[in-house]
């Protein structure tokens, strides 16, 4: 079942940066973000004509309605929005839909130096959603032991540089990557690398490559302006095992794989505001960057009328260019996407537009669909396989001698691409995921074992507690009961005294001597 669901949209408006403080003696800021939804844009100068009976707001400033409007102007004000403040708000719902299965996207979009790089990524003091979002996804996982859930999380890194795609995290740096397009999930990158995250500082050595070699520059608008789109992509798989007993860890019954991309895309940029004149190799990449930019800006047109368009079928040019080829799954098909758009508090121009971009946004409609897969029990018969050991052996050899000739020749690639899987396949298929689920039984029952010692400690805590209670409770009785022994002893001794007293009296009473 799919299910449809606007775009969700956010803005976010960042500080006033060094130099526009500088520029002028006392900079207005343009934005204000009256309560989480709204947005209001001061326009420069009053549009109409005072007729006598003032302007109207309409007339001083534009509104706009967004899912979520980020406060990050001033760190004074109590509304004021940190990086974990906006991850907060942002990660769960996007966590959530990843472990539901759910393919997802959360592109940053705005003008140069308006904060893309410092939401997605952040620095070393204010981490950024993307290190933020994976130190959870890691969590989760760890949670997902428990419910008999293996999970593994693939990290793959790529930049969109002069309308090539380059892995950040390949061998070869300067290998350019084709985009192709399967017929089921859409647009996907050849031979890029994924890396299986192992744990936090993993990913984060990887990050860390991948932004040391993505292409930056400096300009007049940022000292570290991106000149390319960065596209991070993790794909999570699930998969989930099912059995009668506790301690069995049983057979791989469902498998999801779902996906995350995290874009930030290059930022776009006036000739005239970068000052980049005379430098060609800036220029052309800036050209490239506003290219790709308007052609997302067209498809997003087109994409925003699509529902009311009567003219029928709209052709969306995704092709265009590489950014929308390969994002154009998450801007109409098979994902839940969000869009942040950053935007600076001073500059009017640019800032108009992108809240005029960030409210046709707001009208597209994708179709999710969790990626569920039932599994069938038995991938391979290794029962018949073991039977006919020899004829296997002997098979094995012919396929090896045709496969090492076949290597020498053919391209790993294209020969998987043509070729029907042989039985030596199906083996190692059968094999790798074999050591994949014999490692998880063994995360498992790891896992079990650390549950069922704590239990145990918990019990030894509450036997130690019920020993230490049982002594102070024997104690107490042993000294009531002694005060108890001398209380009758004392009543004793008072009674024996007065009786004794009484014959005593009785016997001075009786007291022959005394007759006479
Ligand atoms: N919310 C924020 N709080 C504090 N500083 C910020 C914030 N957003 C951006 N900045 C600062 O603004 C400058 C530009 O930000 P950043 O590099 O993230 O912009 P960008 O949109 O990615 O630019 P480009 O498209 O040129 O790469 C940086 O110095 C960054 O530290």
């Amino acid at each position: 079942m799919s299910e449809s669901n606007n775009i969700k949209v956010s803005v976010r408006v960042r500080p006033l940066l060094p130099r526009e403080k500088e520029a002028s003696e006392h900079p207005k800021c343009l934005i204000s973000m009256p309560n989480p939804t709204k947005t209001v844009l001061q326009l420069p100068k009053p549009l109409g004509v005072d007729t006598g009976r003032g302007l109207t707001e309409d007339d001083k400033s534009r509104t706009y309605l967004f899912d979520e409007c980020i406060w990050s102007f001033d760190q004074s004000d109590s509304n004021y929005t940190d990086n974990k403040k906006y991850y907060q708000q942002t990660g769960p719902d996007l966590l959530s839909h990843l472990f539901e299965g759910y393919n997802v996207c959360l592109l940053a979009y705005g003008q140069t130096s308006s904060g893309k790089t410092y939401t997605m990524m952040g620095n070393r003091t204010e981490p950024g959603i993307i290190p933020l979002l994976i130190k959870d996804i890691l969590k989760q996982m760890e949670i997902c032991v428990n419910e008999k859930i293996n999970c593994e999380l693939r990290f793959s890194y790529m930049e969109i540089y002069n309308e090539q795609v380059r892995d950040l995290l390949g061998d070869n740096n300067s290998q350019k990557c084709k985009v192709r397009e399967h017929p089921q999930t859409g647009p996907y990158v050849e031979n890029v690398q994924e890396h299986l995250v192992r744990d936090y500082s993993h990913f984060l050595s990887l990050l860390n490559k991948g932004n040391h070699s993505r292409s930056t520059a400096t300009t007049s608008m940022n000292d570290k302006s991106s000149r390319s789109h960065a596209i991070i992509t993790l794909t999570l798989k699930q998969t989930r095992f099912e059995s009668h007993s506790e301690d069995d860890l049983g057979d791989a019954a469902e498998e999801m794989i779902s996906n995350i991309k995290l874009v930030d895309l290059a930022g776009s940029e006036r000739l005239g505001k970068t000052k980049l004149y005379g430098q060609q190799e800036r220029i052309k990449e800036g050209t490239l960057i506003n290219k790709s930019l308007t052609v997302l800006g067209r498809c997003i047109g087109l994409l925003a009328g699509k529902d009311t368009s009567k003219s029928g079928t709209v052709v969306v040019p995704y092709r265009e260019s590489i950014l929308t080829y390969i994002l154009k799954e998450n801007l109409s098909g098979n994902s839940k996407t969000c869009m942040i758009f950053c935007v600076s508090p001073v500059d009017f121009e640019e800032t108009h537009q992108t809240l005029n971009y960030a409210n046709e946004v707001k009208k597209i409609k994708t179709s999710a669909r969790a990626n569920k897969t039932k599994l069938s029990k038995a991938p391979v018969n290794w029962e018949e396989l073991q039977k006919s050991d020899q004829t296997v052996i002997d098979s094995l050899k012919k396929e090896i001698e045709v496969l090492t000739e076949k290597l020498s020749r053919i391209e790993v690639s294209s020969k998987a691409e043509t070729q029907e899987p042989t039985q030596f396949d199906k083996i190692i298929e059968f094999l790798e995921k074999e050591s994949a689920r014999a490692k998880f039984e063994n995360k498992y029952l790891k896992q079990l074992m650390k549950e069922k010692n704590s239990h145990i400690e918990e019990l030894n805590r509450h036997i130690d507690y019920i020993e230490n209670e049982y002594e102070t409770l024997f104690i107490e009785s042993q000294l009531a009961q002694r005060v108890h022994l001398q209380q009758i002893k004392q009543e004793l001794l008072d009674a024996t005294y007065s009786s004794q007293q009484k014959m005593e009296l009785d016997m001075r009473e009786y007291d022959p001597c005394l007759l006479f």
